[in-house]
């Protein structure tokens, strides 16, 4: 008998970040373990001229949801949407409807956050420290609240090597950060964000640092428990192999890898690539909330939600991985052959970036203007590298993070529940769940059938075609600079017997050209690697 699916078994429970990636796959399994829960409330913000009723329905409606689907038919008669926005004083939630949550929510689960590391410093700190305090105002008047679980990230505290499972001291006093914000003026703000960061490499992890510190301060006798996760991948499991919904995180970068437009990475193959799946991230979620409720820990527990402690895996492992899968399993109209490379070398990265990156895409997009199609691929290169220059401090470095609260839990739960909410992720077999993770990339965040892989086969053999063909002529074209530069390399060709080669010069001919030649050669800058790899 599973005790965490029964304890939330005619529970009401609120979500914040219900319609996010982790969101769903938490309102998800919610559902389809503990089929029985009362009423799962959701805050939820008008959003793109969609109404919060559209967008519950769309969300429902999205294939996360195929299995609770077929166990529940009527799952969504349970989902209670609430119209809110985290930003806005009081959660911006009807008099009615607080009424509604203050008098029966159970548990709460705090997903919402701005996940963005470019974020205005402004709008984070209103949602992710400021929209925190809020909803911790809001709970601390729940009458029959039991558990409130806060979602940060492991990256909360990424100025520290060694993280333990603690709140440590934030990187600036949260209230102070409030009223500074409030007053000034919004491009002050940004120009002062880089000293106000300090060793923090980006508003996210530093917006998620100060909820922490302030949950801490303020949770009075909340019981609560903050769970960190690092970079959350596709599951691995549940509720089917490989589902994935963002670009967030490495999602992005697998898929800029897999259509060819990503060739170079700046990243140590040496580093812990600290991933965990989103479903083993929902179970501890779930269990921490059931333990938080059923047994009251004195003290608020952290739980560092991590791999790299307890079955490392690497960068270099990653590339070789992702790589092999989409060689085998290509996505549809690459741009060019999947062929990524990491490197910790600022100036072979540059190089790569020049040849491999930016060459391409300045020739592409000349064909596109030739042809009459509006260029675009040196705006999405440009992307890229703003993303890529964002992402490279976490992949250029390793992080210990201290799992013992993960552990404490694992043996909290009985053989049922071990299976139910399985977090164990000993049992994770990295080169199986990357390549499940590339192929859920393929088929639910770019919507590919697998049936189109003969097709995207084909597409890359046409794209390694146009390449032979392109070197050969680029080749060409250098030697007959040379030819017509280099005695030598005229020498040479001369010896070469190829059939339509050129009539063999007398000797006066071979000897004329010499002298200005052999200048010219020492000032050729050839650049060999203009030959596309
Ligand atoms: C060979 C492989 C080797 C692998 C090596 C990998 C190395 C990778 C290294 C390190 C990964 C580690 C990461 C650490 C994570 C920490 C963990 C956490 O705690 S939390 C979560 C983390 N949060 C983020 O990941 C946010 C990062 N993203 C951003 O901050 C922004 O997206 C940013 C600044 C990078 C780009 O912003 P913009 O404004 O240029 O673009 P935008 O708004 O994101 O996207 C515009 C549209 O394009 C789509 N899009 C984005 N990427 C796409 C892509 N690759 N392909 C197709 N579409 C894409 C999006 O879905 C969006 O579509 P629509 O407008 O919503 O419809
Ligand atoms: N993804 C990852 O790799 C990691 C994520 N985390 C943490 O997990 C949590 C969930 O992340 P993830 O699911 O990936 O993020 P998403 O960006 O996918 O989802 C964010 C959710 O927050 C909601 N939200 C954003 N702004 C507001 C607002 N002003 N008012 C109300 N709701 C709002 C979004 O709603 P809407 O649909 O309206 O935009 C969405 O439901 C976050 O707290 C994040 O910090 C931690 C570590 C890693």
């Amino acid at each position: 008998m599973s005790s965490v699916s029964a304890y939330y078994n005619g529970k009401t429970v609120l979500i914040t970040g219900a319609t996010g990636f982790m969101g769903k796959v938490l309102v998800e399994k919610l559902l389809r373990s503990s089929p029985d829960v009362k009423a799962v409330y959701i805050l939820v913000r008008p959003k793109a001229g969609q109404s919060m009723q559209e967008r519950v329905a769309n969300m429902l409606k999205c294939k996360v949801f195929d299995r609770v689907r077929e166990d529940c038919p009527n799952f969504h008669e349970k989902i209670k949407p609430i119209n809110a926005e985290l930003t806005q004083p009081k959660l911006a939630i009807s008099a009615e409807d607080e009424e509604e949550l203050l008098t029966r929510v159970n548990i709460v689960f705090h997903c919402a956050a701005t996940v963005r590391f470019d974020e205005p410093l402004k709008h984070a700190l209103q949602l992710n420290a400021m929209g925190t305090q809020r909803l911790l105002e809001l709970a601390q008047q729940m009458q029959k609240l039991e558990a409130f679980i806060h979602i940060s990230t492991a990256y909360a505290n990424c100025v520290r090597k060694c993280i333990d499972e603690i709140i440590y001291p934030p990187p600036a006093e949260p209230k102070k950060l409030f009223d500074l914000v409030e007053w000034l003026d919004e491009s002050i703000i940004q120009d002062i964000t880089p000293k106000l960061l300090g060793d923090w490499p980006n508003t996210y992890t530093y917006t998620k640092a100060l909820s922490e510190y302030l949950i801490q301060q303020e949770k009075g006798n909340l019981n609560i428990a903050i769970i960190r996760p690092s970079i959350v991948g596709a599951s691995w499991h549940e509720p089917f192999p490989g589902w994935i919904d963002s670009f967030n995180g490495t999602s992005g970068i697998f898929v800029a890898a897999g259509k060819g437009i990503l060739r170079t990475v700046i990243a140590n193959n040496e580093a812990v690539a600290d991933m965990i799946p989103v479903d083993v991230v929902i179970n501890l979620t779930l269990a921490a909330g059931w333990y938080t409720a059923v047994h009251r820990p004195k003290n608020m527990l952290v739980y560092n939600c991590t791999t790299g402690g307890i079955n490392p895996f690497f960068w270099g492992e990653m590339e070789q991985y992702v790589m092999s899968t989409f060689k085998r399993n290509p996505l549809e109209q690459a741009f060019r052959t999947p062929n990524a490379h990491l490197t910790s070398n600022y100036l072979i990265n540059q190089y790569w970036i020049t040849v491999s990156h930016k060459a391409p895409a300045i020739l592409y997009d000349l064909y596109m203007r030739l042809t009459g199609r509006k260029p675009r691929m040196m705006k999405i290169i440009n992307r890229l590298h703003k993303s890529m220059m964002l992402l490279q401090y976490f992949s250029t470095q390793s992080w210990d993070w201290s799992s013992d609260n993960m552990n404490m839990l694992m043996g909290q739960l009985n053989t049922e529940d071990k299976k139910l909410y399985n977090f164990d992720v000993r049992q994770l077999h990295w080169s199986e769940y990357i390549e499940s993770y590339c192929l859920g990339a393929k088929k639910y965040l770019l919507n590919e059938d697998m049936s189109g892989i003969p097709a995207a086969k084909q597409h890359l053999r046409k794209l390694r075609n146009i390449r032979y063909a392109f070197n050969t002529t680029l080749l060409v074209i250098i030697w007959r600079i040379f030819i017509a530069r280099s005695q030598m390399a005229r020498n040479i060709w001369y010896f070469v017997p190829l059939p339509g080669g050129p009539p063999i010069p007398s000797n006066q001919q071979l000897w004329a050209s010499e002298s200005e030649s052999s200048r010219k050669i020492h000032s050729l800058q050839l650049q060999p690697a203009f030959i596309v790899h």
